[in-house]
């Protein structure tokens, strides 16, 4: 077996060396300007020590109020024991930065390419930075594997105990073929599927390289399906399959993608959003119409602005319905419902809505009644004559839901948790409700483990809404539907917070577009003829757009395979 102790650190990491006196350099991600004097503690033993200052960084307010020094001490013998073949000034890296386990343990560090800082103590900053996934799966993988070294089988259906070479690499069989890597938690093994890993071939004879599509047919592959050979390669995984001799390469950044243990998807788009209350009237994010039609540059300069905020205003645009049209085609094909594709409406109530009408609408979502809600909405007021009203109300969903979880948290839950009926029925022949009930705040749970669920979508049209459904709760008949009521007069109450309302009269040639998952809107009441032209898109059509204008098309596929 010519698994040996790590060439592969030596290849990917020539910069590690182990300082004489480690003490001598803290190893940190970044030097806070308050970091304590340098000092360099020898311990009792006579140990040099790697003293790691913990602090836990928040945002700045929290920073000053929960400002926190914690450290953990490591001794050279610690870290050449821990890291043996990392011949270098070991950096660490320190895991999730929210729930430190303190004093820190070995166990919450695992190497990285140092970035060495200025002697004496650094401070270790706990943020987004600091919890980087590794660049590769080397900087994860045990330093126990080598480049383009093979693994070894293990005998058939044998006992766990024997699974492991004497230098403890995993070796594959019927199990699966395992990699022991540096995890959340410290040292780990996954364990990749064989028949997992043969569907997921992704060389350009099982996947038709025009469409993107499995070339292949899944359930022909034997279900005992086995490798021949297993090696780290520099690039990834290689795999060749017993049956057919077959060559798949998996990279590692895909493997650490999957591994439920490491999912952190670092490629995954990072949550940019901004949440905003009515000081956002002093400086709405806008983009000019010129760019938008120009190139696919600016249609990802606009839908940036909308992913961020949830809404974004386009100037200079021709006071038509036709080129109003054809700038929201820009993003994707327009959504056709029950009210036509591209609408240009007015208070003839020529569809029975309370849209069609001059009546003032409440902060609320489209389309609630639908299975899958609109995604955007776009409002172009052509033209507004004889009359005056008609103030456009818009409330960030996301940020008032939080306030909701801040302020009150069974409210929180029983929004997100007790589903309710939606529907759509003044039109004749037209009764529309989604396939089953849905909550008025919608989560989601992102690949990367650690993180909490996300607020995905918000579902508010209390117009619209259906019967709440009588309810017990802790046994008492009517209790959870008390308790829904009472969570809904709270979401109420702080959709209708001045500081939470952003007021704007709408303009012509200036149309307003918006994330109907995240930002509610409303109106108030108007006199006068009053003229609005615009459409729905997709929320699916429109993350791609926004996933394919603004990140490479590697970066995109990458995204979502
Ligand atoms: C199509 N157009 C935007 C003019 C009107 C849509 C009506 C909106 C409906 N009350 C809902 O909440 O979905
Ligand atoms: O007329 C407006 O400004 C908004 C109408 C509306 O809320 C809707 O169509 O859903």
């Amino acid at each position: 077996m010519n698994v040996r102790v790590s060439r592969l650190f030596r290849a990917h990491h020539p910069h590690l060396c182990v300082l004489p006196s480690i003490t001598k350099r803290c190893l940190a991600h970044e030097a806070t300007p308050d970091a304590p004097p340098p000092s360099t503690p020898i311990a009792t033993d006579g140990q040099p020590r790697l003293k790691i200052t913990w602090t836990r960084t928040n945002s700045p307010e929290q920073q000053k109020a929960e400002k926190q020094n914690k450290s953990a001490e490591f001794s050279s013998s610690f870290l050449s024991s821990e890291f043996p073949t990392r011949k270098g000034v070991v950096g660490v890296k320190i895991r999730k930065p929210r729930s430190p386990r303190l004093p820190l343990t070995p166990s919450d560090v695992w190497p990285i390419p140092m970035q060495s800082i200025p002697d004496g103590h650094g401070t270790i900053r706990a943020d987004a930075k600091a919890n980087q996934r590794a660049s590769s799966v080397y900087e994860s993988l045990l330093d126990i594997y080598e480049i383009d070294g093979s693994i070894p089988r293990g005998k058939p259906l044998n006992t766990l105990s024997d699974r492991t070479t004497t230098d403890g690499v995993p070796l594959w069989g019927e199990w699966g073929i395992p990699l022991k890597i540096r995890s959340f938690g410290g040292p780990t093994v996954i364990i990749l599927p064989s028949l997992w890993l043969r569907d997921n071939c992704r060389c350009d004879k099982c996947v038709n390289q025009d469409t993107m599509q499995r070339a292949f047919d899944t359930f022909s592959i034997p279900r005992d399906i086995l490798p021949s050979e297993v090696v780290t390669g520099k690039d990834g995984l290689r795999v060749t399959w017993s049956n057919d001799g077959h060559v798949s390469l998996f990279p590692w950044e895909w493997i650490m993608k999957y591994s439920d243990r490491l999912a952190n998807h670092a490629d995954a788009p990072k949550n940019t959003k901004i949440t905003w209350g009515a000081e956002i009237a002093e400086n709405p994010p806008s983009v000019h119409y010129d760019e938008i039609m120009a190139d696919d540059a600016g249609v990802g300069r606009w839908t940036s602005k909308i992913h961020q905020y949830g809404f974004c205003y386009v100037d200079g645009c021709p006071i038509s319905p036709e080129k109003t049209q054809e700038l929201l085609e820009r993003i994707a094909f327009i959504r056709v419902t029950h009210y036509g594709g591209f609408y240009d409406f007015t208070s003839d109530l020529s569809m029975k809505d309370t849209a069609y009408t001059t009546l003032a609408l409440p902060a609320h979502t489209d389309t609630t009644y639908f299975t899958d809600p609109a995604g955007l909405q776009m409002f172009h007021l052509l033209s507004h004559e004889q009359g005056s009203g008609g103030q456009s109300l818009l409330v960030d969903g996301f940020k008032a839901a939080r306030i909701l979880e801040d302020e009150c948290i069974l409210s929180h839950k029983a929004l997100s948790r007790i589903s309710i009926p939606w529907h759509a029925s003044g039109n004749e022949g037209i009764t529309i409700t989604p396939i089953r009930k849905f909550p008025v705040l919608n989560h989601y749970y992102p690949h990367d483990h650690g993180t909490k669920r996300q607020l995905m979508q918000v579902r508010w049209n209390n117009d619209d809404r259906g019967v709440v459904d009588l309810e017990e709760a802790r046994g008492k008949p009517g209790r959870g539907t008390e308790q829904w009521y009472n969570a809904a007069r709270k979401w109420n109450e702080i959709l209708k917070r001045k500081d939470m309302e952003y007021w704007a009269q709408l303009e012509p040639g200036r149309p307003l577009i918006f994330d109907n998952w995240r930002v509610l809107h409303g109106r108030s009441a108007f006199s006068g003829k009053r003229r609005i032209a615009g459409g729905y898109i997709n929320h699916d059509d429109y993350i791609s757009r926004w996933r394919n204008t603004n990140f490479t098309r590697e970066e995109a596929l990458k995204q979502i395979l």
